[in-house]
């Protein structure tokens, strides 16, 4: 155990939606400076525990520190060092790219220029473009822009690349490739494997609301007796991703 404080700690989070256990029991502990993946078939209940860590859901059981600080009772400090990307990003759909990107660096000290911004994400040619107008993959690297237009010190990702094209999730890669070696702590929620196997130090595979398991991708995969991440998290969860996604 080391004495260092973690970038985010969750303790036995549960959540439960009506008659649905969303979560059921997770507890994660990411150390600053790692890319921890969060995998798992539709209704594992991924979404769910990054909107406890970011404190936009309360647990009903358990509690989350994000580099010190409580989600819920230090919002104001918190949206100072945490960027979220969310899966379906509610943007105002009237305003240009650097109206979008504007609004949001106007919430922060001391924010990312928007050139950089908009460099970062490759949307340089289609900063005067409207939010409604750009296609699916240029809105999804907008809100990781947004994510990142304060300097977080924690990032959390929702479906990175989903909607990408395999030229543009490379380039999505490299991105925060880039921003992982600034220092950034990443949490990533993925169903894509080999972007999980790229980019993540550790894995988190849950299933039915817990953390089944936790370990490097190489470990993983040495678990399960299996020759890649895939089948890893098939023989680990027992039901095949490819088939829930
Ligand atoms: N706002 C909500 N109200 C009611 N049920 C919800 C709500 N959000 C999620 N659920 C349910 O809770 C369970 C966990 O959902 P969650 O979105 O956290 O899973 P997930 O692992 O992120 O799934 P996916 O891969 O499909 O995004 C699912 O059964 C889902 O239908």
């Amino acid at each position: 155990m080391t004495s260092v404080e973690p970038a985010i700690l969750a303790e036995n989070l549960a959540k439960r939606y009506g008659r649905i256990q969303a979560v059921a029991d997770v507890s994660l502990r990411v150390e600053v400076g790692e890319v921890v993946g969060v995998v798992g078939t539709n209704g594992a209940g991924k979404t769910t525990t990054i909107e406890l860590i970011a404190g936009m859901r309360v647990p009903d059981r358990g509690r989350v520190v994000v580099l010190g600080l409580d989600p819920r009772r230090d919002r104001a400090r918190l949206r100072q060092v945490l960027g979220v990307q969310l899966q379906h990003a509610h943007l105002h759909h009237a305003l240009r790219v650097t109206e979008l990107l504007d609004l949001y660096r106007s919430f922060y000290p001391d924010p990312r220029p928007t050139d950089e911004l908009l460099d970062l994400v490759e949307l340089t040619d289609q900063r005067r473009s409207i939010f409604e107008k750009l296609s699916g993959g240029q809105q999804q690297r907008l809100s990781i822009a947004i994510a990142l237009a304060g300097r977080p010190r924690v990032a959390i990702l929702d479906e990175l690349t989903t909607g990408l094209d395999p030229k543009a999730r490379r380039r999505m890669w490299g991105t925060i490739e880039r921003i992982k070696s600034s220092g950034v702590t990443i949490l990533l929620v993925s169903h894509a494997m080999e972007e999980v196997e790229r980019l993540c130090d550790r894995v988190a595979v849950l299933d039915a609301g817990r953390v089944i398991a936790l370990d490097t991708p190489a470990g993983l995969v040495d678990r399960a007796g299996a020759t890649t991440l895939d089948d890893a998290i098939v023989t680990l969860t027992g039901k095949n991703l490819e088939d829930a996604a």
